[in-house]
């Protein structure tokens, strides 16, 4: 296990501004400037802790979850321990859940299950979440973490391609309130599309979508990367449908809520 490196915006610049700040000091520049890039750092290295601070707890299940994720041994996979959504968004996830009335949840991209139990805490009774998952042994993983809380039983793992379990559930005639995409980047768009062109949404459904910042570079006039790049589409294409609404909420990696425009 290693300490989780930065991977949004808001880590990536305290990260950022730490290290100008040392420079600055080995540099003997002014005391004012100093203190205002000092200023600067604390202004965004304390943002997260303070919204974790004024956020409820998460359950003893998800903490438990959370802390299993992160002693576990991730090197030589492709999957790491940043992947796990948790805490703050955790919770604004089972805000979602009750503010829209979802009993039907539906997640492309579950890890070891964080975002997935938090939203499956805030179901009302009879409720499900369907996660998919691409890989086998982390699914695993987080059967093993659901089957120690009384809410895991709501949720139903698919493992394989998203795209393979979204055409079967569409078969199925199944349908969902809320939808959460955080999966592969590269994906992001035909998941949406998919979703908009079946029957799979309810009326009101709610699609979030995570990493939508992907760590500044959509906005950064620098080199992208894949995901980068994929996010950047993403993002556009999203803004010139006029099939959808939607707001980029800068929450941790960036978190775009989508519904269907009231006027289409
Ligand atoms: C960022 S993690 C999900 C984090 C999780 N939602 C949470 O909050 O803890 C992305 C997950 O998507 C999975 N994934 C990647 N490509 C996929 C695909 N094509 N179909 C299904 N799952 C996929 C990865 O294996 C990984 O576990």
């Amino acid at each position: 296990m290693s300490d989780a490196r930065p991977v949004t915006p808001t880590t990536i610049a305290a990260a950022e501004l730490t290290e100008l700040c040392r420079d600055l000091d080995d540099l003997g520049v002014p005391a004012a400037v100093l203190g205002r890039a000092r200023r600067a750092r604390d202004v965004i290295a304390g943002l997260d802790p303070y919204l974790d601070e004024c956020t409820t707890p998460e359950s003893p299940a998800l903490a438990d979850l959370a802390a299993r994720t992160r002693s576990a041994e991730w090197s030589g996979s492709t999957l790491e321990q940043e992947m796990l959504s948790g805490h703050v968004e955790g919770r604004f996830l089972d805000f979602l859940v009750r503010m829209t009335r979802a009993s039907s949840v539906l997640e492309i991209g579950m890890f070891t299950g964080y975002s997935a139990l938090a939203m499956a805490e805030a179901l009302p009774p009879g409720g499900t979440v369907v996660a998919c998952e691409l890989d086998e042994p982390v699914a695993a993983f987080a059967r093993q973490c659901f089957d120690a809380s009384p809410a895991g039983e709501m949720i139903e793992i698919l493992v394989g391609p998203a795209s393979e379990s979204l055409t079967r559930l569409a078969d199925e005639g199944r349908r969902f309130d809320l939808v959460f995409i955080d999966a592969d980047k590269a994906g992001y768009l035909g998941y949406l599309t998919t979703l908009l062109d079946s029957e799979l949404l309810t009326p009101d459904a709610v699609v979030a979508v995570d990493n939508t910042l992907l760590q500044a570079e959509p906005y950064l006039d620098t080199a992208m990367s894949d995901n980068g790049s994929a996010i950047a589409a993403f993002n556009r294409a999203v803004a010139a449908d006029p099939r959808v609404e939607q707001v980029l909420v800068p929450l941790r990696d960036g978190l775009t809520l989508i519904r269907r425009s009231s006027a289409s």
